[in-house]
């Protein structure tokens, strides 16, 4: 993991001269999606590269002890071991970057992770998720609860409704508190971009979650009817780029909600890699947020292998 980004002061006068040119940003996010993707075995290669980045979710009112056991259980072995093995990769420790949970579900998550000897991280949605309308009293205590049940990892979500009306410093000192509730846990900032209403208010909630002590920045809860798109990214990617630039500091970023084929997870590792470089293209700095995208890249995986589609029975997924 790099060093943690420490946060700094808030800077008013960077956000408020913020303009983001809107016709740039959806020309940019065009040409990554047309990039000419590898194909065979350099595909694959990405595929897994994918997989190891992944925060593996499930975030669903009927989610229980015995379902979030299963999704643990596919963090560890995403991709079926002789597939692996064919590949050579079978030694190669692939698992998901994280499993993904409900605070109320960390202690499960934490117990089978625990009981089967795996170091994979538990992270945690908290502060009122998804809409983030809770008294930041009980958010706060949210945070500590979720960290206390063993969650390595917080989702936090910003209160949009200070974004929106413009009141940035709120918003920093809400952030700020939830950073020092998380401790040592590192913490993830969803912005929500479907609710922002413009690229500028993004970039704008994007530095400020960052000068706040974001570990991360994320786009999306996947609850919102708008959830992570590329030009949206291109602006938050650029806001890493600048804060990094300004401060030396490293933020990650996780795109969330919606990405379900492996095209798009290629689309994704694209756009780390043109916009932040090489570097960026590490769990330690990036992130898919998904529940179902590693069912695509297994299927891929599978085909790749061996030269047909699986039959549903042949890729059970947790
Ligand atoms: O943070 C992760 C998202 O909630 C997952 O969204 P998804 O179910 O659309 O993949």
């Amino acid at each position: 993991m790099p060093a943690r980004n420490p946060g700094i002061d808030l800077d008013l006068e960077w956000v408020s001269k913020v303009r983001v040119n809107q016709q740039a940003v959806l020309r940019r996010a065009q040409q990554i999606q047309a990039r000419k993707q590898g194909k065979k075995q350099w595909q694959a290669a990405w595929l897994l590269k994918a997989v190891t980045c992944i925060d593996l979710t499930t975030l669903a009112g009927d989610d229980t002890p015995s379902n979030v056991h299963r999704l643990c259980m596919k963090a560890m072995q995403p991709i079926r071991h002789d597939l692996l093995e064919n590949m050579d990769m079978h030694d190669k420790g692939i698992t998901t970057a994280a499993v993904c949970v409900y605070p109320a579900r960390v202690a499960d998550a934490v117990k089978s992770l625990k009981a089967a000897n795996s170091s994979i991280s538990v992270a945690s949605v908290a502060t009122g998720f998804p809409a983030g309308q809770t008294a930041l009293k009980t958010r706060l205590e949210e945070v500590r609860m979720a960290v206390e049940d063993g969650a390595r990892e917080i989702d936090i979500v910003i209160n949009r409704s200070l974004a929106l009306t413009g009141q940035w410093q709120a918003l920093y000192q809400e952030i700020h508190q939830f950073r020092e509730a998380c401790g040592e846990a590192h913490m993830k900032t969803i912005l929500a971009v479907g609710e922002l209403g413009t690229f500028t208010n993004v970039y704008k909630a994007s530095v400020v979650a960052m000068m706040a002590g974001s570990d991360f920045i994320k786009t999306s809860t996947g609850k919102e009817s708008v959830n992570a798109t590329y030009p949206v990214a291109v602006v938050m990617v650029r806001a890493i780029r600048d804060y990094f630039l300004r401060t030396g500091h490293k933020v990650g970023f996780k795109p969330a909600g919606g990405i379900r084929t492996s095209k798009d997870s290629l689309v994704w590792l694209t756009l780390m890699k043109e916009e932040l470089g090489d570097e960026w293209l590490c769990p330690a700095l990036f992130r898919l947020g998904a529940s179902t995208l590693l069912a695509d890249i297994e299927r891929q995986i599978y085909h790749y292998v061996t030269g047909r589609y699986a039959a549903p029975y042949e890729l059970p997924l947790a």
